[in-house]
């Protein structure tokens, strides 16, 4: 199965906006906001939507990225493979509140808990919250990391 999905880390003040996941993969870390891309739907529209159902909130002025790619593998084949787009929104409209999904938590952008998080977000996300691009690449057994390699983007012109 191929899903396209999309995370958003909502930044303010020195602060990023997390969410504690109370259901589904990954319940019990912090991610930023997102989920799967519907049938029909663009991928900023899926963004902002996820960011509205999971805490109440919508961003403004979305600030693409870049690109991960999760491959789960299962018994030495794939078992999902996972395009998710990572956005910055430096603004939004809302006051973030807690819904059955998630939790929503502010850290500051310095203390992120990279401990209680997917493991694999240490070696990109710091990137992204200090205005970096990325494309990463990320292998996993069984949803436990065995691989991956992360690129900065850099503007060629
Ligand atoms: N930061 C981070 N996020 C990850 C990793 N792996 C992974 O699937 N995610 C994110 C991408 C998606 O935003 C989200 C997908 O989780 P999910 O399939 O349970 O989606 P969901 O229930 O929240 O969304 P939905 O079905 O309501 O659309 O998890 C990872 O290694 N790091």
């Amino acid at each position: 199965m191929i899903f396209i999905e999309t995370l958003v880390y909502v930044v303010r003040d020195g602060r990023v906006l997390l969410i504690r996941k109370k259901r589904g993969l990954g319940a019990g870390y912090y991610n930023g906001v997102g989920g799967k891309v519907e049938e029909g739907e663009d991928v900023v529209s899926a963004a902002v939507r996820e960011c509205r159902e999971e805490v109440g909130i919508t961003p403004k002025n979305l600030e693409w990225m870049g690109l991960l790619e999760f491959w789960n593998y299962e018994d030495g084949r794939v078992e999902s493979v996972h395009f998710v787009h990572v956005f910055l929104a430096r603004e939004f409209d809302g006051v973030p509140r807690e819904s059955d999904e998630a939790e929503p938590v502010w850290f500051g952008v310095n203390e992120v808990p990279y401990d209680n998080m997917w493991s694999d977000d240490v070696m990109w996300l710091p990137k992204v919250l200090s205005g970096k691009k990325v494309y990463a690449r990320f292998d996993f057994d069984h949803w436990r990391l065995i691989g991956g390699q992360v690129f900065e983007l850099v503007r060629s012109t």
